[in-house]
């Protein structure tokens, strides 16, 4: 079953997004407070890719993909659901999801 099958997330307030956050450390709800955000930081470029590859396979099967930016041993994340203009549990999941990938 595919994400756009298990219907449409809905979007979390800021009480909810803060309640996550706090447990995802180094986490925060982007100043416009439709994003989550976390610039994660590895050994080299070789830990950094891994990272993003296992984390590519799980948000291709989800349906549900993170920007992200990377040079060489830097990936900063942004999560967002634009089909529901904020952050909602698929964004919280996948952040999960990162910080186990992360190691
Ligand atoms: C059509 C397709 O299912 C949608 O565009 C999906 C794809 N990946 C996505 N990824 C993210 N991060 N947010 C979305 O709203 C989203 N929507």
């Amino acid at each position: 079953m595919t994400q756009s099958q298990l219907g449409r997330p809905t979007k979390l307030d800021k009480e909810a997004i803060a309640a996550s956050l706090a447990g995802l450390p180094g986490w925060t709800l982007r100043a416009d407070g439709t994003a989550i955000v976390k610039g994660f930081r590895f050994k080299d470029f070789n830990e950094a890719f891994g990272f993003m590859t296992r984390v590519a396979l799980l948000a291709d099967r989800i349906d549900h993909h993170p920007e992200w930016f990377n040079v060489y041993n830097r990936v900063d994340v942004v999560l967002n659901t634009h089909d529901a203009g904020g952050v909602t549990s698929l964004d919280i999941q996948m952040a999960l999801f990162m910080e186990q990938a992360a190691g």
